[in-house]
């Protein structure tokens, strides 16, 4: 099939820059050429993506050798298959891909491209792009490219074949003979010569076969929605209903779009000329099929040719049944009827001219930003940048069509060289690129950075050419004189074994297992952990890791835990091991960065009436004087470990504080999953299977349960945590920039929401730690309030819904509470003072992470103070999961509002499957500078390679260096 040539979107928009006619090639297509007649001609220069370099493709449904040859050439990594791709299976493997090659079969809808969270452009390796939502591909700054001829002639072949065949009716003569039954008749047997064919869509294949048909004899009609030159001579008719009156045959060369729905409906159909046939080889939805079948029984229509169907089978060997379109096996028995399984394109000449027009398109796209011939895009190309011309970088910048975007980008632009400049857009959608001259690294980074955190981008893409990797190169080696960059992480021991058990952490466990496969040399896997000679790694759960091994091995283990870190993980440590840190460094960061907190063991709600005279003195002193002069101060109550934050209270009184104890007491096994900042457990299925889960561990950890299930029955000693409710937070509406493509909040209805910011920070040795700059605000369900409550009220009256932000329970949100940080840069600030509303910044964010990383640093300092709570280990590396809540300290001597962060708490084990698939990408970047930056180096065979100088402050593989600290002896080595 083909487009009709009205399809406007080879519209003239472009004209001007280049030819947009489909035989055009693209400059660097043109420029290869010339060269290739005068070698005097300026050579095109390579260039390549900064920072997709291990670009990786999926190709499905077949798609030739060729392309994939193409891609590998490239050095791309790229995962093939002979079937189509369901939804769902889309959905679950599409967010590790850069781009996706499909025919017809593979539908890209908008849940497929919500997943996409890395894919940069979609190949149709067919005419055909009504299998892809090009509309929200558009929106979400992905073109989309099409072959729109090369399998014409194929398509065009078949159709004459077809229309011999049905006036031959000898589909119906061979199938009698393979029956074994002679049946020679020339009754309604037909020449072609002198009949009249219909082509409705005068596009590439319609209008190669009017010229085929026209050789055979017939007369040529065709019905476009467009005037069109006729070739040959063929004569456009000014209806479909005159088309449909004197043609003997009518074919279908239209593409699925709504206005082609059941075309050929029973009116066209009783329309057509007694006798005559249809042929369709487009789309199966352009023929109502069941009036076709009702045409075709009365004798109407003499017989069709189908090759299209509305539902079509993903794999060879499916069958065609009434399962898959309800009227199959009546079609089945009709005479005169053919039927073949969507081969239109399927010769060996169309699959390898669009397998190179394609791949063509797509590699033009990746590596230089053309989107000539994209079908939902904007079309724009630059010229060349040509050998000679060094340190170029090419933007890439796909933004909102909205005002005033190009005068933000021209100011970033300003100071430099802008060697040319090209921008067009398409209904909501433009890109603009432009080739920047004289740049360094600096300036790249600077480039991107700034462009990107316009408030229109959509996506911004910076390629370089190879001499700018040059100068990457250059400073790389200038920090790290001993680093091969052709093989960075040096010589790798012979093999090395791992164990990969993650038992109740599916994603963490196919994550850290890809990771490991990435490595230089590829492990060997084991199942129990054990020293066969070989080196090890034990990357998996704390329970699984055998803790011995790595105590005894220090050169030959390494191990994904420290053994001895409660100073960090446990709540009350925290609380107790920070205070001591601030005692003999009153100055640290931490001072402003940890809620005042109280910790208490409590076994009984009455013992509190002794506490309010001695530990819990001040705090009753601060509640009294808040209640007396009407402060509105709240404290919240914790248990001491983190445990899905059942127990988690708000409250504001000695009275209400009294009540949640006693409530406790009452309520023995109420089995409350509440929500919270302090949980880092997997989700779990259902109450029963927390209340199982926390009794076994209270079994073990008599200290540190859950006060609300147990409370009573344990009779022991609970450890219970108070902090001064922060009641200040920076408040922002994710909904202002909705991520599932609905409508955005208007700013009048803007709503401030309280989140907390996780942030992945990972340990390794003793000890560098490193904060992974992707971090994620995690939002409440509900919009911030200051809890409100009556007197007369329970305390568990109060909704913790506008205060809790941990997402684990609040499934039914999808991801919308889910946002990286910087995704949320441009939103406006809604805590604060109305009267100065202010947009969060990239400057902001990069405030906030500096705060991050400096309190992070602290508190490992503070847990190494604690020699017998953390004991840091050369051999040991570890992920923790941090949050971070950000309190808006409105200025009234500036105009820049004051953010201070405040760590709440720090999990093991972090539960990485809240952050949902349309971030999963963050997670296997993670776990890949996991693998490069803490486990590749121990496996080197070549020590002195491994010594790197990274500086504190420094940011590789998105991980940020926040400590470096000299441990030494305190694990016993
Ligand atoms: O080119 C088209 O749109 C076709 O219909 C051919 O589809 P296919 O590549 O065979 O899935």
């Amino acid at each position: 099939m083909s487009h009709p040539v009205s399809i406007p979107f080879k519209s003239a928009s472009a004209a001007g820059v280049v030819s947009v006619s489909p035989t055009s090639s693209t400059l660097h297509e043109r420029m290869r050429q010339n060269s290739l007649a005068s070698p005097s001609v300026r050579q095109p220069k390579a260039l390549h993506p900064i920072e997709n370099e291990n670009l990786r493709l999926l190709l499905v449904e077949n798609i030739s050798q060729g392309a994939v040859k193409a891609f590998q050439s490239q050095g791309w990594h790229v995962d093939h298959q002979a079937k189509a791709m369901s939804e769902d299976e889309l959905v679950e493997k599409i967010g590790q891909y850069h781009a996706i090659g499909i025919r017809s079969k593979t539908k890209i809808t908008e849940r497929v491209i919500k997943a996409a969270s890395k894919l940069l452009v979609i190949g149709c390796f067919c005419i055909g792009t009504n299998q892809v939502d090009l509309a929200t591909a558009a929106k979400a700054g992905i073109p989309v490219f099409n072959s729109p001829f090369s399998n014409s002639r194929s398509v065009a072949e078949l159709v004459i074949s077809e229309i011999v065949a049905l006036s031959r009716q000898y589909f119906e003569r061979g199938y009698e003979m393979r029956q074994g039954l002679w049946n020679k008749q020339s009754k309604n047997c037909w020449e072609v010569r002198g009949k009249t064919l219909g082509i409705v869509g005068y596009g590439h294949i319609g209008s190669q076969l009017s010229v085929l048909a026209e050789a055979f004899g017939m007369r040529v009609l065709f019905y476009d929605v467009v005037n069109l030159m006729p070739l040959g001579s063929a004569r456009q008719v000014d209806s479909l209903t005159t088309l449909l009156t004197e043609s003997d045959f009518v074919t279908l060369h239209v593409p699925e779009i709504p206005e082609t729905l059941n075309l050929i409906s029973k009116t066209q159909l009783a329309q057509m000329k007694d006798g005559s046939y249809l042929i369709n080889n487009a789309r199966g939805r352009v023929v109502d099929i069941p009036a076709l079948i009702e045409a075709v029984k009365s004798g109407h229509i003499a017989g069709a040719a189908l090759d299209v169907y509305p539902a079509e089978p993903g794999a060879n060997g499916s069958p065609f049944n009434d399962q898959l379109n309800a009227w199959s096996s009546e079609l089945r028995s009709l005479k005169n009827i053919i039927l073949t399984p969507h081969i239109g394109g399927s010769t060996e000449e169309a699959q390898r001219m669009i397998g190179e027009e394609v791949s063509g398109a797509l590699t033009r796209y990746l590596t230089f930003g053309s989107t000539l011939s994209a079908v939902n895009f904007p079309e724009v190309d630059l010229r060349a940048i040509a050998l000679e011309e060094a340190n170029h970088v090419r933007i890439c910048y796909v933004h909102l069509n909205q005002p005033g975007v190009l005068k933000q980008v021209n100011e970033v632009l300003s100071p430099y060289n802008v060697e040319k400049q090209y921008s067009d857009s398409k209904g909501d959608t433009a890109y603009l690129m432009a080739d920047i001259a004289d740049v360094s690294l600096q300036d790249v980074n600077r480039l991107r950075e700034l462009i990107s955190h316009t408030s229109a981008n959509i996506l911004t893409r910076l390629l370089a050419c190879t001499d700018l990797a040059a100068i990457c190169e250059i400073c790389q080696r200038r920090q790290s004189p001993r680093t091969d960059l052709k093989n960075p992480f040096g010589i790798m021991a012979e093999g090395f074994s791992a164990f990969v058990h993650w038992p109740t952490a599916p994603l963490t466990d196919s994550l850290v297992r890809k990771a490991s496969s990435a490595i230089h040399t590829t492990p060997t896997f084991l199942d129990r952990p054990t020293a066969d000679g070989k080196k090890l790694l034990q990357w998996a759960s704390y329970d699984s890791i055998d803790h011995d091994l790595t105590l005894g091995n220090q050169v030959d283990v390494l191990s994904s835990s420290y053994i001895i870190r409660k100073a960090l993980i446990r709540k009350h440590f925290l609380s107790r091991c920070i205070h001591a840190h601030l005692l003999k460094h009153p100055e640290s960061a931490l001072r402003n960065a940890v809620p005042q907190t109280w910790d208490l063991d409590i076994s009984f709600a009455d013992e509190l009436d002794d506490m309010w005279a001695d530990e819990l003195w001040d705090l009753g002193k601060d509640m009294d004087e808040s209640e007396a002069e009407g402060k509105g101060k709240w404290w919240i109550l914790k248990p001491g470990m983190a445990d899905r934050g059942n127990g988690i209270r708000l409250f504001n009184s000695k009275d209400a504080l009294q009540k949640i104890f006693e409530g406790f007491e009452e309520d023995e096994s109420d089995g409350d999953v509440g929500d919270a900042e302090d949980v880092d457990a997997a989700p779990l299925k259902d109450d029963t299977a927390v209340v199982t889960s926390q009794l076994r561990h209270f079994v073990i950890q008599v200290t540190s349960f859950l006060i609300d299930c147990f409370w009573q029955r344990a009779h022991s000693v609970a450890l219970v945590l108070m902090q001064d409710y922060i009641l200040s937070p920076l408040l922002l509406d994710p909904y202002q920039f909705p991520v599932n493509g609905g409508p955005s909040n208007k700013p009048e209805d803007l709503k401030g929401y309280k989140f907390h910011l996780r942030a992945y920070c990972v340990a390794s040795g003793a000890l560098k730690l490193y904060l992974y700059t992707r971090i994620l605000g995690l939002f409440s369900s509900e919009p911030f309030g200051v809890p409100h409550v009556a007197p007369e009220d329970e305390p568990s009256a109060i909704s913790l819904a506008p205060h809790l932000t941990n997402t684990s329970l609040q499934t039914h949100r999808g991801e919308e509470g889910v946002r990286l940080f910087d995704e949320l840069v441009g939103c406006h600030i809604l805590s604060g003072d109305e009267q100065e509303r202010l947009t969060l910044t990239a400057e902001h964010i990069a405030d906030i992470q500096n705060q991050m990383a400096d309190v992070l640093a602290e508190t490992f300092r503070a847990a190494l103070g604690t020699a017998i709570h953390f004991q840091a280990l050369p051999n040991a590396f570890e992920l923790y999961g941090i949050d971070f809540l950000v309190s808006h300290v409105p200025s009234a001597a500036s105009t820049s509002p004051k953010f201070q962060v405040k760590i709440l708490e720090v999990n093991a084990e972090p539960a990485i499957e809240l952050t949902g698939p349309r971030l999963t990408w963050i997670l296997e970047d993670l776990f890949k500078s996991i693998g490069t930056v803490c486990v590749e180096p121990f496996f080197q065979q070549d020590e002195e390679s491994a010594s790197e100088l990274w500086a504190v402050g420094e940011t590789r593989h998105y991980l940020r260096k926040c400590l470096e600290a000299e441990v030494r002896g305190a694990g016993g080595w």
